[in-house]
């Protein structure tokens, strides 16, 4: 019996972990991962039990006992091998239509694209979080921020020829997972939903309704859950889903994450080994994660779990390169940040430069949180940062390319796939009470209820005051700029009289 199945935990505290007394213990096993948490009182913090290829392992917090971890772990694997076989009973397929929605960002095709494409993504308020009280202001403000950025994008698009590759490289990603699903006698028909341009996820559901799909997964091309991301798609799919008749009725999963599966695991192991081979000095190359950033607030004030994710998803990628003899160092940084707020730390530009100033020579740039080749990876990247890395001191660069339809990578996708379906119209596998760090297997609305429930407010970024200013006052000074827009906004609105109206920026709908 293969351990990369599917494995189901609803139970809770199984009899061999019986917890102290009052002690609250929780199972949960999002797709590979089971994780266990008991009360702080019974010396155990927090243990998780992943599931790799045909064996399990521990990954332990350190404020757990040792021996008990031993004990335990022994323990768990009996249970998980068992509880693997119920599950893999289970009928996956019968008459149903199969459906696989791949969700993604879209980009702008055009440079005339550029501006509403930007409005669409700060309109989105997983984007930008307005407080209550000023959420009538989201798309106003949507518009200014969309049109003060645009010139600056564009300039970016155009560099990279016009317009982003995302459309066509996600269809090809389609194209390739259906011919291996196929491939593994599972028939189904792909779809590509875009958050905030063509094709859009709205264009995608009204596909999957003339198609009669009767059992739907839904696959978000990121690898790392993130609230900005997977999370905003989830949100709109879930206000799509409540409102029509056929979609609540359909039956559908979510695989919220896949930065753990062995497949993407080695696919990016893969990559990275390949491009080490291009340096004169391989074993001195440094090995630079570069992730794309969110807000501080999001991970520390509303729970996102994409830190945590990522940190994660870099262990693994190394575990797989020490395996094969490769130990080189290694650093993890996040890039293109938007807007006055503190956002995920170190940051990529940050670091690069650091690097030069300790003597680094040779620096190779994994891009981590896509799987596309992008704006960020073929400017950002390929042009701003190995600038300024040749500037701060480092000789020779090199980058891995995005896994775009890489026959390992999209192979695993069509094994989540497949093993997703047993869980399609079933019962979420999450105690949905727990506050957990990483993303369980689910359907659209337990997946939101498990995270982010609360939607708290968290600070609006706001890119327009960015010109010159020390990053010190940055953030201080973008909070009152916000705050004085804001009032400027309310009058305008009000009285239909101010800067917006002459520069023909409000009225917004004509
Ligand atoms: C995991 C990936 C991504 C996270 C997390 C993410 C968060 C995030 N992004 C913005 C603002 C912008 N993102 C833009 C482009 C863009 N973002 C991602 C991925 C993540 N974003 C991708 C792949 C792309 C490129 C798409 C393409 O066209 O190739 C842009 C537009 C480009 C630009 O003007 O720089 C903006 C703006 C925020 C605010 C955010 C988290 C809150
Ligand atoms: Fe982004």
């Amino acid at each position: 019996m293969n351990q990369s199945m599917n494995i189901r935990i609803q139970s809770p505290s199984p009899s061999l972990l019986l917890p102290p007394a009052k002690c609250s213990s929780r199972w949960r096993c999002p797709c590979l991962r089971v994780q266990l948490e008991t009360c702080a009182s019974s010396n155990l913090s927090k243990m998780s039990l992943i599931s790799r290829g045909s064996s399990a392992w521990c990954k332990i917090q350190p404020m757990f006992n040792e021996s008990l971890t031993k004990m335990y772990s022994s323990q768990i694997e009996v249970l998980v091998t068992s509880r693997a076989q119920e599950v893999s009973d289970t009928p996956a397929v019968g008459d149903d239509k199969i459906g696989v929605l791949l969700l993604n960002l879209g980009g702008p095709e055009t440079l005339e694209d550029v501006q509403p494409f930007l409005f669409n993504l700060f309109a989105d308020p997983d984007i930008i979080r307005l407080p209550r009280l000023f959420r009538f202001l989201q798309k106003p403000l949507a518009k200014f921020i969309s049109v003060a950025r645009a010139p600056k994008s564009k300039e970016g698009y155009a560099s990279i020829g016009g317009g982003s590759p995302l459309r066509q490289i996600t269809d090809a990603q389609a194209e390739e997972l259906r011919k291996a699903l196929s491939e593994k006698n599972v028939l189904a028909k792909v779809y590509v939903g875009m958050r905030y341009w063509h094709p859009f996820t709205e264009e995608a559901i009204e596909q999957i309704k003339l198609d009669r799909i009767t059992k739907l997964v839904v696959l978000p091309l990121y690898p790392q859950f993130s609230i900005s991301t997977s999370g905003s798609s989830l949100r709109l799919l879930e206000s799509i889903f409540r409102e029509d008749e056929y979609l609540v009725n359909m039956q559908h999963t979510v695989i919220p994450s896949w930065y753990q599966r062995e497949g993407y695991i080695k696919a990016m192991a893969d990559l990275i080994e390949k491009q080490l081979t291009n340096f004169d000095r391989p074993k001195e190359v440094m090995i630079f994660f570069s992730a794309h950033g969110v807000p501080v607030a999001y991970v520390e004030e509303a729970g996102d779990p994409y830190k945590a994710e990522m940190e994660e998803c870099v262990d693994l990628i190394m575990e797989e390169l020490e395996k094969r003899r490769i130990n080189n160092a290694y650093t993890l940084a996040y890039q293109s940040r938007v807007g006055p707020v503190e956002w995920l730390k170190p940051y990529t530009d940050d670091t690069i430069i650091e690097l030069g100033r300790k003597g680094v020579k040779s620096l190779l740039a994994v891009p981590i949180s896509f799987v596309s080749e992008h704006i960020e990876t073929l400017e950002e990247i390929d042009v701003e940062y190995k600038e300024l890395a040749l500037k701060s001191g480092i000789e020779k660069w090199g980058r891995v390319p995005a896994l775009c339809c890489e026959p390992t990578f999209i192979s695993d996708l069509a094994d989540a796939v497949i093993e997703s379906l047993p869980y399609v119209g079933a019962m979420a596998v999450s105690n949905l009470e727990a506050r957990q760090s990483l993303v369980p297997l689910g359907s659209v609305e337990e997946l939101l209820a498990a995270y982010d429930s609360q939607r708290r407010e968290l600070p609006p970024l706001v890119t327009v005051w960015e010109w010159g200013w020390t990053k010190s006052a940055e953030t201080w000074n973008g909070r009152a700029a916000m705050l004085a827009v804001l009032v400027l906004l309310v009058l305008e609105v009000t009285t239909g009289e101010g800067f917006l109206h002459q520069w023909g920026l409000l009225p917004l709908f004509r």
